[in-house]
């Protein structure tokens, strides 16, 4: 298989796509800035009265559970099924699955609503999604993303998506394929958002990039490069989340490829 990375890069900003979130509280102003930064255009909007109206004009849509209320998880059943009217890929964050029996009982009402595109999640996220009886600490991961490959491929099975599980390595599945990605620094998990940002990055390329495997490759070799090259600049959690959007910004379709640590197994 070819990646297109430079391409879809390219793509993505010459088309600066829409992408609709209904997300979090915590995170709602990093995630719109980290979509600005790549060259994609963010709008948040969750109210029950417009959700239908903006999926029909974005190019996709997230749905982050992260601060969930019962109003929002409405705006969200509803947005999902926009989505699916207008033939518009969506993205699930399963942000704090398996730490509260509301998220869990969130996420089966939402999985059952509309199958999603992507699941991208951390480790402990993806096994507590799949059904493993784990006990999430919070919104913090406490298990290897290649520990829940098994659990990755079972969900990709079950609702036909493709599945993100983040990490040291992102491993993505999609049905019988399977990509490891190897690039990142542990300095990510210190800034909070950086998941969500993640799972905001795939719906931009979600939103140029039909091929969904694909699409979830370049946003995680995005993510990943982007913290190697804030790295390069900052050792420091506050200084790295503006560095980290600057990489976002400066990052050349070549420096993607070049740096981009992708295995397909
Ligand atoms: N130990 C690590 N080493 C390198 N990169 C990491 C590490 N942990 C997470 N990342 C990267 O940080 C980003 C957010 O992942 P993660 O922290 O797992 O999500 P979440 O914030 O949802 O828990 C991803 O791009 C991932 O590749
Ligand atoms: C801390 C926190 N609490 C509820 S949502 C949230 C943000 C989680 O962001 P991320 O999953 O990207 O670390
Ligand atoms: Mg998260």
């Amino acid at each position: 298989m070819k990646l297109n990375l430079a391409e879809n890069l390219t793509e993505l900003r010459a088309k600066s796509p829409l992408v609709h979130n209904i997300t979090n509280f915590v995170v709602m102003n990093y995630t719109a800035n980290a979509l600005l930064a790549i060259g994609a255009s963010p709008v948040m909007a969750h109210a029950v009265e417009e959700v239908e109206d903006m999926v029909a004009i974005a190019g996709a849509l997230v749905i982050n559970i992260g601060t969930l209320s019962p109003i929002w998880v409405e705006g969200m059943k509803k947005a999902m099924l926009a989505a699916v009217k207008f033939g518009k890929p969506i993205i699930l964050d399963p942000v704090g699955a398996g730490a509260t029996a509301y998220r869990n009982v969130t996420l089966s009402e939402l999985l059952n609503t509309a199958s999603p595109s992507l699941i991208r999640g951390n480790a402990s996220e993806i096994l507590a999604l799949a059904g493993s009886n784990i006990q999430t600490k919070g919104v913090d991961s406490t298990a290897n993303s290649t520990d829940s490959l098994q659990a990755a491929k079972l969900l990709s099975e079950k609702y036909g998506c493709v599945v993100s599980v983040s990490g040291a390595t992102d491993v993505i599945v999609s049905g019988e394929k399977v990509a490891y990605v190897d690039n990142g620094v542990s300095l990510m998990t210190k800034v909070t958002g950086m998941g969500c940002s993640a799972s905001a990055i795939a719906g931009a390329f979600f939103a140029i990039q039909e091929d969904g495997f694909e699409a979830a490759i370049s946003a995680a070799a995005m993510m990943g490069v982007c913290g190697e090259k804030a790295f390069e600049k900052t050792k420091s959690p506050g200084s790295f989340q503006i560095a980290f959007l600057d990489s976002l910004s400066e990052l050349s379709p070549e420096e993607l490829v070049e740096l981009a640590v992708v295995r397909l197994l």
